[in-house]
């Protein structure tokens, strides 16, 4: 009743509602995404050896939301979190008599996404009507664009790791079949004390760009690889803030299985996944689930279907489509989308009114394979360190602002951004940019180390140091703990000489040419001196007592 007084509309029409707790769309789900990207668990995994050729086929539609503060044909604005019904504008609820009006933001962005992703921008694109009976749809229709999509035939590459050590980066591409601008819904949430459904239109009429890939996926991995190179690539170009847990980007997943060289099986679609994990999960289930059915001669079913996070299992949605009829039909309240490039608008157009193709190729940014491509050139770091570093959000910023700003040479800090840091912020479940050592606070300690101020053991401890105590700084840390690098020669002659005499066995060995045990004696060394010896020093001075 609460719900219903803070504004939804209450749609007595609906039967049977399904039960799903109020608001539960409002929490934010916590994002952790590994660096490391899931396993590829459905070829491998089918064991059963009777069918073994078969192999997965996933065919991914992503919705993504449009970065834009007002929607798709009306100016109401875009907001996740306002009060239900708080946003909607006579168009949005479809009030007889109002007209969209185009936003042009969407289209830019929409022209923009096509480009990145090396798509053909049609100048000219159609609107059209695509008829549901959804409560949270006024209208019965929503304006997509069918016949004509405003951006067709591109490319997506995308790349994971492989290999056995899992450290191989493997590109790979998936063909995108177009892309079109369309409406996004309502909300429909059900209230389960109150048995009825309550309608929220803050969502009607917000912009989408769905995209449409072709089939040439094979498994979870895949999709999930690619989901988040799509994710980075519309971040990078400010057309979709990309956050799943808040809906801004979903993916349906298409999927069947089939024997090569034979047509493609009958898919079922998993729809509205929300996170890159569940997809990669949701996917593998299924691809084994047909695989499953069709050994038992079962026939797989053309149907949606639903992912149940807890149980790991895609289940059939109650609203078996069948072949759905969408009486598709040409939106007659707007004209055809023209786009122009500078210098070819016609007379009598005002130029800043209309969509230039050639200037939002000029704004296109650097995208996430250019970035860890440079990475990897201008710094020389290993290509799957450029993987990392750019599919973990801030990470490559962290770490081009900590080279800029210390003496220490890239490849160290990679070590440093990637061990160190990667490694605290997982433990603790934290992002980059909550991270409590800054990434000047860093790059001073790795000065100290790169100057002899503090061995690389010593500088380890200080970094969980100044993790704990990230106000103090990397010197105050090494002057109170007393971690400062011990260069005294007595000093460290008198250790040395400790451990030699300890060590005869090993001294033996060193004096019979096994010269790697050098390095265990340097290791008993940094543990009497709490790794604080300089290294140089005392290996000369080990050599010097072991030479016979
Ligand atoms: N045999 C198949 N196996 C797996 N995926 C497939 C197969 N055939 C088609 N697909 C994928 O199914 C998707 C079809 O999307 P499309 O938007 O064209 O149609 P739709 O799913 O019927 O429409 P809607 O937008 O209403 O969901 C594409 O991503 C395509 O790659
Ligand atoms: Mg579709
Ligand atoms: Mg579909």
């Amino acid at each position: 009743m609460a719900a219903a007084s803070a504004g939804f509309i209450c749609n007595v029409n609906v039967p049977k509602p399904v039960v799903i707790k109020l608001f539960s769309l409002n929490h934010v789900i916590k994002r952790r995404l590994s660096t490391s990207v899931t396993r590829c668990q459905s070829q491998p995994q089918v064991k059963k050896r009777s069918c073994p050729q078969m192999v997965g086929v996933v065919g991914l539609e992503v919705h993504a939301q449009i970065n834009s503060t007002s929607k798709l044909f009306s100016g109401s604005q875009v907001s996740f979190s306002s009060p239900p019904n708080s946003r909607v504008s006579y168009f949005d609820a479809s009030l007889p008599g109002t007209l969209p009006v185009l936003n042009r933001r969407c289209v830019e962005a929409a022209v923009m996404t096509g480009l990145a992703l090396n798509c053909t921008i049609n100048m000219k694109s159609l609107f059209d009507r695509k008829h549901y009976f959804y409560a949270d749809m006024p209208a019965g229709y929503q304006i997509t664009q069918q016949r004509l999509p405003i951006a067709v035939s591109g490319l997506l590459i995308y790349s994971h790791l492989g290999g056995p050590k899992r450290n191989q980066v493997i590109s790979k591409s998936i063909r995108i079949k177009q892309i079109q601008l369309e409406q996004d819904s309502g909300k429909s949430l059900h209230d389960e004390h109150q048995s009825q459904t309550l309608i929220d239109l803050n969502r009607a009429g917000v912009g989408l760009m769905e995209l449409v890939m072709e089939p040439d996926m094979s498994c979870g991995e895949e999709a999930a690889a690619a989901v988040r190179e799509l994710q980075l690539i519309l971040q990078a170009l400010g057309t979709c803030q990309g956050n799943m847990s808040e809906g801004q980007l979903r993916v349906d997943a298409n999927v069947s299985v089939h024997r090569p060289g034979e047509p493609l099986g009958v898919r079922t679609e998993v729809k509205n996944i929300n996170s890159i994990r569940h997809l990669a999960r949701a996917i593998d289930h299924e691809i084994q689930r047909q695989m499953e059915l069709l050994e038992q001669g079962g026939v797989v079913q053309n149907e949606t279907r639903a992912f149940d996070q807890k149980t790991g299992l895609t289940i059939p949605m109650r609203d078996k489509e069948g072949l759905q009829d969408y009486r598709f039909m040409p939106e007659p309240n707007l004209p055809p989308l023209l786009l122009y490039v500078s210098g070819r608008v016609p007379a009598g157009l005002d130029p800043s009114q209309v969509v230039l193709v050639d200037r939002v190729k000029a704004l296109l940014p650097e995208l996430p394979g250019v970035r860890r491509e440079r990475l990897v050139e201008e710094y020389g770091i290993l290509p799957e360190h450029s993987y990392t570093l750019v599919n973990e959000d801030g990470l490559a910023d962290y770490f081009e602002t900590v080279v800029k700003a210390t003496k220490a040479e890239p490849r160290k800090v990679i070590g440093w951004v990637v061990k160190e840091l990667l490694s605290n912020l997982n433990q603790q479940n934290l992002k980059v940019n909550q991270s409590l050592v800054a990434a000047r606070a860093l790059a001073e300690l790795l000065d100290l180390l790169e100057t002899g101020h503090v061995s690389s053991t010593a500088a380890k401890v200080v970094f969980q140091e100044l993790w704990k105590n990230p106000e103090k700084g990397a010197e105050k840390i090494i002057q109170e703990q007393n971690l400062g690098l011990m260069s005294d020669a007595a000093t460290l002659q008198i250790i040395c000489q400790k451990v030699v005499e300890s060590h005869p066995e090993e001294v033996k060995a060193i004096q019979n040419g096994n010269h790697k045990v050098l390095n265990k004696l340097m290791g008993q060394v940094q543990k009497e001196t709490k790794g604080r010896a300089d290294p140089v020093q005392v290996r000369a001075i080990l050599q010097e007592l072991t030479s016979s």
